[in-house]
C-alpha cells in the first residue's frame, strides 16, 4: 500500500531499524528499488529531488511530480509491502507545495543554510501546511560538507544537540536529519571515515524522533571496480562503512538516504553490459545489468538497516 513516511518511521523508531530512502529520476531505479523491497519484504520509502521533478516533468514541477505520485502509487498500490513518495531537499516554497498539491507522502524544508530561526520560520510555515492535509514534514540541522545541490558547503557544520531540541519543539517537525559529518556524493571523506556518534545520541536523547542521515551511501567497491574495468574513473571515491551505517541504526537514525550507490550500480551494469554486447538496441535488454545490479544494492541495504521482514 502507498503510506505516509512518518507511519514507517514511527515503527522503525519503536523497534530500533532504519529503512532506506531511495532517489529515483525514472522508471528503471523505481522498478529495481521496488524488486528490492518485494525480496526483501521490505517497506519503501521513494524519494525525488526538486531536480527530479523538473527532469520527469520536462521543466515544470508539478508535472513531474505528479508523474511521480502516479507511478508510485500504481507499485504500491498492487504489492503488500507499505510505500512512500517523499520529497528530498525541498528549497523552494513552490516546489514543495506542488509536491504535497501532487499527494507526496512527505516532503524535506531544507533551509539549513539559513540561520536558526529563519530555518525555524520556514519550517513551520511548510509544516502548517503539510499537516493540514495530512503530509509529514523533514527538516535539515546542520550542515552537510561537500556539494549540497550546488552549495558548495566547504566544511560541514555538524549540528547542536541542544538547539536540535529546541528546533523539533518549535517546529513540531515529524522527522529531523541531524549533520553529523558526512556529506553527499561519492567522495565523502578525505582520510579515515569518521562520524560524531556522540552529537547523534544526544539528538536522540533530546528528541526520541525518528532521525534521518543524509549521504549515507556506502560507495560500494564491487561496483566501483565493475565500473573502471569497462571505462569510468572513480579514484578516490570513498563512502560509510556498513559498520559505521549500523552503528548509526544502533543510535538511532531510522530513514536512510541512498543516492550514489544505486548511481554506481547502474552506470557499473550499463557500462558493463555496453561494453559485452555491441548489437543490442533493446532498451529493455541494455538496462537490464545495470537494474540488476541496482536491486542487488537495494537488497543488501535493506538487510544491513534491518528493514528486512518488518513490511
Ligand atoms: O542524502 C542523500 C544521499 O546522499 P548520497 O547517496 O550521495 O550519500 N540525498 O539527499 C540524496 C540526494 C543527494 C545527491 O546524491
Ligand atoms: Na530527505
Ligand atoms: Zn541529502
Amino acid at each position: 500500500p502507498y503510506v505516509n513516511t512518518k507511519d514507517i518511521l514511527e515503527k522503525a523508531n519503536k523497534e530500533y531499524y532504519a529503512v532506506a530512502a531511495f532517489n529515483i529520476n525514472n522508471l528503471e531505479f523505481l522498478q529495481a528499488i521496488v524488486e528490492g523491497g518485494i525480496e526483501k519484504k521490505s517497506p519503501l520509502i521513494i524519494e525525488t529531488s526538486e531536480g527530479a521533478m523538473k527532469y520527469a516533468g520536462m521543466g515544470d514541477p508539478l508535472r513531474g511530480a505528479s508523474l511521480f505520485v502516479k507511478m508510485v502509487r500504481e507499485f504500491a498500490d498492487s504489492l503488500d509491502i507499505p510505500i512512500a513518495l517523499h520529497l528530498d531537499h525541498g528549497k523552494n516554497f513552490n516546489h514543495i507545495i506542488s509536491a504535497i498539491k501532487a499527494g507526496y507522502s512527505s516532503v524535506m524544508i531544507d533551509a539549513s543554510d539559513k540561520p536558526l530561526e529563519e530555518n525555524i520560520k520556514a519550517t513551520k510555515d511548510i509544516v502548517r501546511i503539510a499537516h493540514a492535509v495530512g503530509v509529514s514534514v523533514e527538516a535539515e540541522l546542520g550542515k552537510l560538507a561537500g556539494i549540497e545541490d550546488n552549495v558548495v558547503s566547504a566544511e560541514s557544520v555538524l549540528v547542536n544537540p541542544d538547539e536540535a531540541k529546541y528546533f523539533v519543539e518549535e517546529t513540531q517537525v515529524d522527522f529531523l536529519a541531524p549533520a553529523i559529518g558526512t556529506s553527499h556524493g561519492a567522495f565523502k571523506f578525505k582520510g579515515e571515515a569518521k562520524l560524531d556518534y556522540d552529537r547523534l545520541k544526544k539528538v536522540k536523547e533530546l528528541t526520541n524522533m525518528p532521525l534521518v542521515l543524509h549521504g549515507a551511501s556506502s560507495v560500494v567497491q564491487e561496483m566501483v571496480e565493475i565500473a573502471e574495468n569497462y571505462g569510468a574513473d572513480f579514484g578516490g571515491s570513498k563512502g560509510v562503512p556498513s559498520d559505521i551505517l549500523k552503528e548509526t541504526v544502533r543510535l538511532g537514525i531510522n530513514k536512510v538516504n541512498t543516492d550514489t550507490d544505486l548511481r554506481m550500480a547502474f552506470i557499473a551494469g550499463l557500462r558493463e553490459f555496453l561494453h559485452n554486447n555491441s548489437k543490442e538496441f533493446d532498451p529493455r535488454k541494455y538496462m537490464k545489468t545495470a537494474k540488476e545490479y541496482v536491486k542487488k544494492v537495494v537488497s543488501d541495504r535493506l538487510e544491513l538497516l534491518g528493514s528486512a521482514n518488518k513490511a
